[in-house]
Parts: C-alpha cells; sequence; structure tokens
C-alpha cells in the first residue's frame, strides 16, 4: 500500500450483544474498503447485554472520505442498532487547557506535547490566575488570563465558550482547574472535557481531597481522570491510580505524593482520548489500550 493514498480511521461501535457482530463489521471493512487491520478489539458488557468494538485500519480504496464511509456503513449500523463513530487519523485535534493556580498537571502536559508524545494542536490555555504565563509564554501556546469570582463567572464562562468557538477546540482539557463548569459549558462539549480530581473517586470529592483524606487517616491516596459532567466529580471514570501513605505522612508529603498521581492518571487519559481508544456508555468507560 503506497503511502500517498494510504489512509487510516479508527471505527468505534457500541450494539446490543449478538452472535456475528464481528464478522459482520470486518467483512463490510474488507469488501467495502479492502482495508488492512491494524488493531481490533473488542469488549462484553454481560450484565447490560452490550457489545463494544473498536477497528483501526488503513485503506487505500479511492474515494473513502468520513462522508462516503457514513452513507455506505449506516446500513448495517441500523441493521445491529449500532451507536458508532469513524475518526479520520488526517487531521490532529484542537486541545484547550485550563489551569487553576497549581501548574504540576499543564507543565506535564505541556512537556508530553513538546516531545511528540501527544499528537494534537495545543491552540490555547485558559486560565483564571497569571501564575501559568510564564510556562503557556516559554511553550509558545497563546494564554488567556480570565478572573473568576461569582459575580462574573457566567460572563467569564461566554468568554471562555467564545474562545473555544474561535479556535475549534475538539478537546477541554482541565488541567486542575478549579472552577466548577455550567451546566450550559459542560453540554457544549459533551465527553470532551476531561478533568483531574485529586483523589480515588468516589472517595473524597470537591475542592480539597487531600484535606479530607488526610483528616479521615486513609493508607491509600488516589487521582482520577474523567469526563466532565454537570454532576461535580461525577462523570464517567476514565484512569484512576494510587499510592501508599503512612502516618508518617504529613499533608505537604501526602499531596506531593499525590501530583504524581495526577500527571500520571490526566496524560493517560489525554493520550487514550486523542488515540480514540475510549468509549463511554451509562456513565462508564470502555478503555481499548
Ligand atoms: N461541571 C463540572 N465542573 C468541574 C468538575 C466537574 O466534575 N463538573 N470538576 C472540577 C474539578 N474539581 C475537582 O476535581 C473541583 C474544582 C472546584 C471545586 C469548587 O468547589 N470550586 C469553587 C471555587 C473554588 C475556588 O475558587 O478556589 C466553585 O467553583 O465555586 C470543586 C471541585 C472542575 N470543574
Amino acid at each position: 500500500m503506497t503511502q500517498s493514498t494510504r489512509k487510516t480511521a479508527t471505527l468505534l461501535i457500541d450494539c446490543p450483544d449478538r452472535k456475528g457482530l464481528v464478522a459482520a463489521i470486518i467483512n463490510f471493512l474488507v469488501q467495502q474498503y479492502d482495508v488492512n487491520i491494524l488493531n481490533a478489539d473488542q469488549h462484553q458488557d454481560a450484565e447490560l447485554g452490550l457489545f463494544f468494538m473498536r477497528v483501526e485500519f488503513a485503506t487505500e480504496a479511492a474515494g473513502f472520505d468520513e462522508l462516503s464511509f457514513r452513507t455506505a456503513f449506516q446500513p448495517l449500523a441500523q441493521q445491529f442498532q449500532m451507536n458508532w463513530r469513524i475518526e479520520l487519523a488526517d487531521a490532529p485535534q484542537n486541545v484547550c487547557l485550563f489551569v487553576s493556580q497549581y501548574l504540576h498537571c499543564l507543565a506535564d502536559l505541556l512537556h508530553r506535547h513538546q516531545t511528540g508524545e501527544f499528537h494534537c494542536n495545543l491552540a490555547l490555555i485558559v486560565s483564571n490566575h497569571e501564575s501559568a504565563r510564564p510556562l503557556a509564554e516559554f511553550h509558545h501556546v497563546p494564554f488567556y488570563y480570565l478572573p473568576v469570582g461569582r459575580e462574573n463567572k457566567q460572563q467569564v464562562e461566554r468568554q471562555q465558550l467564545a474562545l473555544l468557538d474561535e479556535h475549534k477546540i475538539d478537546l477541554v482539557v482541565l488541567a486542575r482547574y478549579m472552577q466548577i463548569l455550567s451546566p450550559k459549558f459542560v453540554d457544549a462539549y459533551p465527553r470532551r472535557i476531561i478533568n483531574v480530581h485529586h483523589s480515588f473517586l468516589p472517595a473524597f470529592t470537591g475542592a480539597k481531597p487531600y484535606h479530607a483524606a488526610f483528616a479521615r487517616g486513609v493508607k491509600l491516596i488516589g487521582a482520577t481522570s474523567h469526563y466532565v459532567t454537570a454532576e461535580l466529580d461525577e462523570g464517567p471514570i476514565i484512569e484512576q491510580d494510587v499510592a501508599r501513605v503512612s502516618q508518617n505522612d504529613q499533608l505537604p508529603s501526602l499531596i506531593q505524593k499525590g501530583r504524581d498521581l495526577e500527571r500520571l492518571v490526566l496524560s493517560r487519559a489525554v493520550q487514550w482520548h486523542l488515540d480514540h481508544r475510549i468509549l463511554s456508555y451509562a456513565n462508564k468507560t470502555v478503555i481499548f489500550a
């Protein structure tokens, strides 16, 4: 397959489970587009009777594009009551990073992008604090300082949404952004806002989970990345990790250990989202990592 006309794409499907689904999907791809299957993975949720599949493929078929694929695949999708999407690998996603006063996750994401780990366009950084400006300038990413207070929260969100629209943002990443987003904001980017919460959810929701965990005398701390929904810290979990703590850990060392976890779980979530490895359903996710 010559590189010039070769296109790669990812097909993501969920539908009621039944026999013959894998064969029907693969046969369609081979017969319609003479594909080379690069990666295929599937999962069944026995309790809900659901089937999930992710197929990464390459094709040299003339006229292969998103619209022609949608038209051709729709009859099969209808036959099996599929929810599905096709993601072409040609255009990098536009990503906006939101941050408040703690910069460790932002710094990690910027470094991973700079070293080529993230294949995306880091279009802008938005913050309600000035502290991230030097880091944004070092990485040559446009920085917008929009201070938020109770009295101007709605107006600031309008400005934020206008910036996201102007930059044609595909994904918003809350890298320790400490403002609760309104339902209006969240509805504008369904399953396209990723947050890192600094606890092992559902434990210790809210603004100060490390303080609550320390007061509780936990022996494990955690971090969770999740899609953002209107319900605070309730969105579909994407990744979690934990670390041991003991009576020798006062609050500062507990927070420091937690920061390493936050960086890990957030970067995994961003990478998996950019690679179209996450399927979300019933407030859960299937991760094809
Ligand atoms: N709609 C949602 N917005 C946000 C979510 C979410 O799940 N749904 N996650 C938070 C992040 N977060 C914990 O991870 C969090 C951030 C902020 C607060 C909070 O109480 N903020 C106060 C202001 C605090 C301050 O000014 O320092 C507030 O917004 O009134 C709780 C949890 C990001 N947004």
